[in-house]
């Protein structure tokens, strides 16, 4: 979370001038139902299941850039279904990252100390993603601009 993977998928879009989809956007429009809200009424585990149906569908129907959330690899069906395909993991670190989450609204997970939650997950995560990626891109001190840039050279 805060990695910028919304954003610089947009960029990405923008620039290659194809579609850019995003596994949460796709859930809101779905359920009809802000992501918070999906946590605090109905628990992460069904965000979960909701999240993986989303990867499942973008996989299937989607060219273009797609921006997943920061939890949806922890799936082993998730990670299988991206084998194959060009994943970019944007790295940022603790400091970085607390910046840009704006206290942790909208972002259910980072409720309550928003700097201890993302140490917690940046550890507990950071093996899996870089075990899924083909591209790692570094984000500190980076504009968006920057990382996107970044991005369509590693990918020319
Ligand atoms: N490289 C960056 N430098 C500074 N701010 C950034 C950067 N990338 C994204 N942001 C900002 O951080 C916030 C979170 O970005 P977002 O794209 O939603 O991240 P993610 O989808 O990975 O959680 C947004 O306000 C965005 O404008
Ligand atoms: O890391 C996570 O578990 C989550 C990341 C969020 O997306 P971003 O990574 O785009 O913020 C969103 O899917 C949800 O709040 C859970
Ligand atoms: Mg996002």
């Amino acid at each position: 979370m805060g990695a910028g993977k919304t954003t610089v998928a947009g960029l990405l879009g923008e620039a290659w001038q194809v579609p850019v989809r995003d596994t949460d956007a796709d859930i809101e429009a779905g359920t009809g139902r802000e992501i918070s809200d999906i946590f605090v009424e109905s628990g992460e585990e069904t965000f979960r299941e909701l999240e993986a149906a989303a990867v499942a569908a973008a996989v299937a129907e989607h060219e273009g850039v797609l921006a997943l959330g920061g939890g949806a690899v922890l799936r082993p069906g998730a990670r299988d279904l991206l084998a194959g395909l060009t994943v970019v993991f944007l790295r940022v670190g603790l400091t970085d990252a607390v910046k840009r989450v704006d206290l942790g609204i909208g972002r259910p997970l980072l409720l309550g100390n928003v700097r201890s939650r993302i140490k917690a997950l940046l550890d507990e995560r950071t093996p899996i993603y870089e075990s899924v990626a083909t591209h790692v891109v570094e984000t500190d001190g980076r504009t968006p601009d920057e990382v996107a840039a970044e991005i369509r050279e590693l990918l020319s």
